[in-house]
């Protein structure tokens, strides 16, 4: 059993190289893309999919076999061609590189995998099994889907605002912390009316002088 290291990684910008064509390498291409990595695909064949991006100029693709040369300037690789070979020499080459390398077909040839992701916003949900099962990792990011709806997209990037002005308006830090555990309990309530700075800086008064007026229980959910 391998215990990973979860880490979310900033690569926009960065350029990422997939080895491989098929529909394992287009399903990289797509949470690559929903990160902003500059994605190059290397494979003699690729998926209807792929080539659309390609047309539509969001990756480059080179339809031609994996050379070593490829990983040149790579921040990442995923090594996800339906040969074992090649992906073994990915690896390899990869390794020898110091880049991050994720292998499709043998994860222990790699240095991490991929997981199930639910985007909302800002806030981003990963689900691993650690290789033990990817069907399971999928079903539990579903399952979060439904818990953590749309709204949460809106409600997290108000939360930022929140935390903002807190940090500029609240210097004692232990009443911000409490501030900020409590309005993670306020989705039921009406803070999409916080549209601009004020009414953010009447709720956040509003909650601090509720914590400071008694009910000081910042484990209390709304
Ligand atoms: C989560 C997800 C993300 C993504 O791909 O980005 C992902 N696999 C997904 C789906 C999926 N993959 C497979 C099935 C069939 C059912 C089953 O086997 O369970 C299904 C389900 C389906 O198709 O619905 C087969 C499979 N997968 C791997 C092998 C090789 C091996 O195990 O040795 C084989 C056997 C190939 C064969 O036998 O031919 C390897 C890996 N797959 C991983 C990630 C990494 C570990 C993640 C973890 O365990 O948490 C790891 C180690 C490496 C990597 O690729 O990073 C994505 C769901 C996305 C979503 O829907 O949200
Ligand atoms: N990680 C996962 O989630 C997962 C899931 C299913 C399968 N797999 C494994 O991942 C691999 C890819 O799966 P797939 O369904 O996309 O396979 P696929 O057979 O549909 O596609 C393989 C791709 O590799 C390309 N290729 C072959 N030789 C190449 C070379 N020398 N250089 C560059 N590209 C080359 C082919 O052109 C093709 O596009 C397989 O080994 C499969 O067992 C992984």
């Amino acid at each position: 059993m391998v215990r990973y290291y979860p880490v979310m990684l900033m690569v926009e910008g960065a350029r990422c190289i997939v080895i491989g064509g098929g529909p394992v390498a287009e399903r990289k291409v797509h949470g690559l893309l929903e990160a902003g990595a500059e994605v190059v695909v290397v494979s003699p064949a690729v998926t209807a999919g792929l080539d659309n991006l390609a047309a539509g100029g969001f990756i480059h693709c080179c339809k031609r076999e994996y050379r070593e040369q490829d990983l040149e300037h790579a921040a990442l690789v995923f090594a996800a061609s339906g040969d074992r070979a090649v992906n073994r020499e990915v690896a390899e080459a990869a390794k020898r590189r110091a880049i991050p390398c994720t292998v499709a077909d043998k994860p222990l040839e790699g240095d991490f995998v991929t997981p199930s992701v639910v985007r909302r916003g800002d806030l981003v949900i990963a689900v691993t099994a650690s290789g033990s099962s990817p069907a399971l990792a999928a079903r539990v990011a579903r399952e979060l889907e439904e818990c953590y709806g749309r709204e949460y997209e809106d409600f997290t990037a108000w939360l930022g605002r929140l935390r903002m002005m807190a940090a500029a308006e609240l210097k004692d830090s232990s009443l911000r912390h409490a501030v900020l555990r409590r309005a993670v309990h306020m989705m039921g309530t009406d803070w999409r009316l916080d549209t601009d700075e004020e009414r953010i800086r009447e709720r956040l008064y509003m909650i601090k002088s509720q914590l400071e007026g008694g009910m000081d229980d910042d484990r209390r959910s709304e």
